[in-house]
């Protein structure tokens, strides 16, 4: 039935009302359970985020990927017990494929990077800002979306990787206004439990396993993290080792244990040495205990910590030079780090470091009388052509409720397109700031 037909199929010339929709009880207006709706306030400052994510991103000349949001389920099946596939937010789709929303983003990039195989020249620095969902019981009333900034830099085997990586990392704080009295980096490696392990005969593919084990150390009670290393298959006598080391202090008290050929020392030593060079020294500190949760990590690891303690930590990262090869891409090394948008914000919050973020906008254009309308139009148009930003009033409104929108939008100058001027081709210009309030013609406007 086209619009203009009634029921029985005559042309009415008037449109016909469509059918009254049965009238819905009242949708739920929140977004679903765990995720976030981005009203105007709360989009400006992601977007003052995430333009200094882009910003430190491009001071490092890395280049900006994506991925889909969905992936096959396979990408994050990993048997290494890690928080992270417990809370996989896979479903089954209409094909029967197993797919899952990313909880995180550097399987993708391992994908994609043997996927483009020798088509990409490495040394490779990519960046990328994406969501990553997990499904939790709501028993939490944890979210179950965040958004991340990842970097990370593929096929570099040395540590100036992971220390340009943390140099990023400490230029995003700087331009936060975020200093080394207010947060710092716990580095350590991996390689220190691997050196320790290496005389226990772990087989290497429960080395991921064991490091997920450690990394709960602070979080369960020291009797389920050795009864769980137990049943990993790790000796009463490694677990003991182990644990000494991961209380160990200092890096000259690491020197000592394990001595000073072994890379771990050797690793930690050069990037100790960069960070100076780099000139962020007084923000990083060896710190043993640093395992991080995720399995495919196999050296340097990092996180960003707030020093009065009160906060998860803030980013995290790492070397992984397995993870391509474990999905069958040749070995090349790499490194990277996750920065989530949660935790950064309470940190500004805590510091008093919230930026003032309102809408500017440089013109409100206002015709006088309805006939303007096509007048203020054209107006419109010649100032967004020089690239200013005009609010066009739509609607034929009183001038109180156009000064009233003028200031809450925060224009700068309110243009007023009346009768008589613009028979002379001239506008009334009115400055909100100052009140100062002139003609002009309309060709002088700029
Ligand atoms: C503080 C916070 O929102 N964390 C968070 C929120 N959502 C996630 C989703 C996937 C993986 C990790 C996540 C972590």
């Amino acid at each position: 039935q086209s619009l203009n037909e009634n029921a029985s199929g005559s042309r009415t010339g008037a449109l016909v009302p469509p059918p009254i929709l049965e009238k819905l009880e009242k949708i739920d207006v929140n977004p679903p359970k765990g995720t976030r709706d981005f009203p105007p306030e709360e989009m400006r400052l992601r977007s003052w985020i995430f333009h200094n994510f882009r910003e430190v991103s491009r001071l490092f000349g890395f280049e900006e990927v994506d991925y889909p949001v969905l992936e096959s389920e396979a990408l994050f099946i990993r048997k290494a017990g890690e928080e992270i596939r417990d809370q996989l937010y896979s479903f089954e789709d209409r094909g029967n494929r197993r797919v899952a929303l990313r909880p995180e983003l550097t399987p993708s990039l391992a994908r994609v990077v043997i996927q483009k195989g020798k088509s990409v020249s490495l040394p490779l620095k990519w960046f990328a800002i994406g969501q990553c969902w997990r499904y939790e019981r709501m028993t939490r009333g944890r979210r179950r979306e965040h958004y991340q900034w990842n970097m990370d830099i593929i096929g570099v085997p040395g540590v100036m990787a992971e220390a340009e990586l943390i140099s990023s990392i400490v230029t995003f704080f700087k331009r936060l206004g975020i200093t080394s009295s207010d947060v710092g980096f716990k580095v350590s490696s991996r390689k220190v439990l691997q050196e320790v392990l290496q005389c226990y005969s772990i087989p290497e593919h429960l080395f991921g396993k064991v490091c997920v084990i450690i990394d709960k150390m602070e979080k369960i009670p020291l009797e389920e993290i050795k009864t769980e290393l137990g049943s990993a298959g790790v000796s009463e006598k490694a677990i003991v080792d182990l644990l000494q080391v991961m209380s160990v202090k200092s890096l000259s008290e690491l020197e000592e244990k394990l001595g000073s050929a072994g890379d771990a020392i050797v690793e930690l030593k050069q990037l100790f040495s960069l960070a100076d060079k780099f000139g962020y020294s007084e923000w990083i500190q060896f710190d043993a205990s640093v395992v991080r949760g995720l399995a495919y990590y196999t050296g340097v690891v990092f996180e960003g910590f707030d020093r009065e303690g009160k906060l998860r930590a803030i980013c995290g990262g790492g070397r992984y030079d397995k993870l391509l090869s474990t999905f069958g891409g040749d070995d090349i090394p790499a490194c990277g780090f996750g920065f989530g948008d949660a935790v950064i914000v309470e940190l500004l919050k805590e510091k008093g470091l919230m930026p003032e973020l309102n809408l500017q906008v440089e013109n409100i254009v206002c015709p006088l009388d309805q006939e303007l309308q096509g007048a203020a139009a054209t107006i419109a148009t010649i100032l967004r052509e020089k690239g200013q930003s005009v609010d066009l009033v739509l609607e034929n409104k009183p001038l109180k409720w156009v000064f009233k929108r003028a200031a809450r939008i925060n224009a700068s100058r309110l243009i007023l397109v009346g009768n008589s001027e613009w028979q002379k081709g001239m506008v009334k210009v009115k400055v909100l700031a100052t009140g100062e309030q002139y003609e002009i013609e309309l060709n002088q406007l700029e």
